[in-house]
């Protein structure tokens, strides 16, 4: 990702407009989204000036910009998919004419990216809205001929966006051509009201993202000028020739950057989810260990440890695997450049299974530091639950858990079937040539053996897949079928791999950089990544039993060292968390800020409550009074 300029992250937070006098959670519906409205035009209003002082393109957020956003607004930015989607798939997927006419006015617009209908959100083929070419007005007509093709859920499109990026089906000369995208004005700039021919509004409450103005769109008619599809892979010429892309699946580009960032996203959640309860875990005092001693930090509580260093360990697994990701994606995109999708397959099977591990991980890990903090864990306060409802939706947005381990299963099995007819594979599967080859290793407890073991537990699974597949087809099922009769099975091997990828990456990203760190910090490192590869080799003991050489011994043994591994993170447990350097403004948490005074926090919250302004509410006197005096004996 390019580094430009960041806003210092006290500039931003000594901004007294981006302070919030109520908590959000005693504001309404209404109240809320005004309320990030106003600190996102502030942020937006900082970002725009900053990028315009050092002439970067004015519509690229700093690298630090959505962990200020999260921060400040305490929930999702309205604005975001401006930055996450909008603006990327228009630099990915416009010509460098199109990009400079469609970001001309830089911040001066606010985008989104609407592909999701109300009928459909994965199966891409299926959308109904049309973009149907009209030769004599050099236009393009767009409708949404059903209920089912209204456009649901875009961020920002029910009352903040102005122009969005749509993806529709392209019809030229009565020819469906397939989802393209569109680039459309939506409400007017001065006036902001939505343009003739379209119904906007927002789709209502929900589990969390309460802020991000999902919306709806539908189109009756609505004309924009031919120019306006997004042309860099394929073209619609003024006489209706249609001009096919290299490859049709650049059009989903913008998915995988997404997909790709969120790896490092969940890495930044996991570390706030961490850091408010390990240092909640180290001012809470309760119960015995020995009884004749006073009560404990909870967090000497060995089970404690188990619940919440792994989150300490996942977060620092998927920031290292995010930036190797990253680069990944960055070669890949600069290969395309060239003209080269050789490695796209590659990079949409592992962009698919790490979003989808990584946004589950961090889902049951929130909830689990959230559980480990007793009931205070479950006040609005702690910042607990709001952390949660927003990770868990990245487990179906930008993709859906299950449809995406699809995705990475079929390139498993394609590659399975490449290594029995001898073809060399990319170094990320090479191990299935390895094992179809039968050159494997006798199980080895080491973190090295522990992966060698995980990749022979994927290619075990991936080999057991393509023979229930055949199984199926020999019985008489078409592929398809036979494709969906094992996909739970699928589902086993995308998961395998994925753990695989991040154990594997993990600990040989820090055994690479281990030298060039200081003696200390690098063992501690180190003990991170073998605690997290220790931990999934315990979890995945039945596997690991089924595939290889493991022993009950080995495992006895890898318990034991799992359990000397939290021992001896204790010490380090609340110096870990405070280096992920998240500032008490940030963290917004009454558990987890800086000074420790848990208690007070609590309490000076509790306060805030609308509720508490008076002693007695009015409903006493209008409701319950007459009630209680009517039944008092
Ligand atoms: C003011 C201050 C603000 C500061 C903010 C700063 C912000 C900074 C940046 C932050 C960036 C990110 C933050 C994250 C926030 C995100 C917020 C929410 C965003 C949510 C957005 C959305 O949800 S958008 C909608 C997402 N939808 C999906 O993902 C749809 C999923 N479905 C699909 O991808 C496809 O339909 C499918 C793959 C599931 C099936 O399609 P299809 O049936 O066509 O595929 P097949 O299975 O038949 O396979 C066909 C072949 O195509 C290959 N394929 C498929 N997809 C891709 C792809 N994406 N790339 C490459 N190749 C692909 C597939 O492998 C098959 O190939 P073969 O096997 O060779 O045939
Ligand atoms: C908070 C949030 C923000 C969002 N923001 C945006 C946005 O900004 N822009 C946008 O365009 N969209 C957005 N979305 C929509 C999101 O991308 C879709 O919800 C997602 O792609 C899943 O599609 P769906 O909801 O139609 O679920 P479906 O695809 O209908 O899935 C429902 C169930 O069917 C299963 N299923 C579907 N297909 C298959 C298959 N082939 N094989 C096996 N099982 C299958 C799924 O696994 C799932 O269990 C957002 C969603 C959320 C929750």
């Amino acid at each position: 990702m390019k580094c430009y300029p960041v806003p210092r992250e006290n500039l931003v937070l000594s901004i007294d407009n981006l302070k919030d006098d109520i908590p959000e959670e005693y504001l309404s519906h209404k109240e809320c989204y005004e309320n990030v409205i106003r600190k996102g035009s502030v942020l937006y209003d900082i970002f725009s000036e900053l990028s315009k002082d050092r002439k970067h393109k004015a519509h690229q957020a700093p690298s630090n910009a959505y962990r200020i956003s999260d921060g400040i607004m305490q929930n999702v930015n309205p604005f975001l998919l401006h930055f996450a989607l909008f603006v990327p798939a228009i630099t990915n997927q416009a010509t460098p004419e199109q990009q400079a006419e469609f970001l001309k006015h830089g911040f001066g617009i606010i985008g989104t990216y609407a592909q999701t209908e109300l009928g459909h959100g994965t199966f891409l083929r299926g959308l109904e809205t049309t973009a149907t070419l009209d030769l004599e007005t050099d236009e393009f007509v767009l409708n949404s001929p059903t209920l089912t093709s209204y456009k649901w859920w875009p961020g920002g499109l029910g009352h903040t966006a102005n122009h969005c990026v749509v993806m529709a089906q392209l019809y030229v000369k009565g020819k469906c051509h397939g989802p393209h995208l569109f680039f459309v004005q939506i409400r007017d700039i001065e006036t902001h009201e939505p343009l003739p021919g379209l119904k906007l509004g927002e789709i209502g409450a929900k589990m969390g993202f309460n802020t991000a103005d999902n919306g709806f769109l539908g189109f009756h008619n609505f004309r924009i000028p031919r120019n306006n599809m997004l042309m860099k892979n394929s073209q619609v010429l003024k006489d209706g020739t249609y001009v096919e892309s290299k490859n049709e699946k650049l059009t989903y580009g913008s998915m995988v950057f997404v997909r790709v960032y969120l790896l490092s996203d969940m890495a930044y959640m996991l570390a706030r989810a961490a850091t408010i309860s390990v240092r909640y875990s180290a001012v809470r005092h309760q119960s015995h260990i020995k009884p004749d001693e006073p009560e404990v930090q909870i967090l000497d509580f060995v089970i404690q440890q188990h619940k919440l260093f792994i989150s300490i360990a996942t977060s620092h697994a998927f920031k290292i695997c995010g930036l190797w990701l990253w680069q990944t994606y960055s070669k890949v995109m600069e290969d395309i450049g060239k003209g080269s999708m050789d490695r796209l397959p590659e990079l949409h099977a592992l962009s698919c299974c790490l979003k989808t591990t990584s946004t589950r991980d961090a889902g049951w890990l929130i909830e689990q530091c959230r559980l480990a903090c007793g009931g205070h864990g479950y006040l609005m306060s702690s910042n607990l639950p709001s952390l949660y409802t927003t990770a868990t939706a990245a487990i179906t947005y930008e993709g859906e858990s299950t449809v995406l381990l699809l995705q990475t299963a079929r390139y498993l099995i394609k590659s399975w079937k490449r290594a029995m007819e001898g073809e060399s594979l990319p170094a990320t599967v090479s191990f299935l040539s390895e094992y179809f080859n039968k050159r494997y290793n006798k199980w080895e407890n080491t973190p090295k053996g522990i992966v060698d073991g995980l990749k022979l537990v994927v290619a075990g699974v991936t080999k057991m897949c393509a023979e229930s597949i055949q199984k199926h087809v020999s019985r008489g099922q078409q592929y398809e079928e036979a494709w969906n009769s094992s996909s739970v099975q699928l589902i086993k091997a995308s998961e395998a791999y994925s753990r695989a990828l991040l154990c594997e990456v993990f600990w040989f990203e820090v055994d690479k950089v281990s030298s060039t760190l200081s003696n200390n910090l690098a063992v501690v490192l180190k003990q991170l990544a073998e605690l997290y590869i220790t931990y999934w080799a315990l979890e995945k003991r039945g596997d690991l039993l089924v595939y290889t050489t493991i022993s009950k011994d080995d495992l006895d043994k890898l318990q034991e060292r799992y359990e000397e591994l939290l021992a001896l993170i204790r010490p380090n447990a609340v110096g870990l968390v405070d280096s992920f350097d998240i500032r008490d403004e940030i963290l917004c948490s009454t558990l987890g800020a800086y000074d420790g005074r848990v208690y007070e926090r609590m309490m000076e919250h509790a306060l805030k409550s609308p509720l508490n302004a008076e002693t007695v509410n009015q409903s006493f006197h209008k409701y319950m009074k007459p009630v209680i005096l009517k039944h008092k004996i």
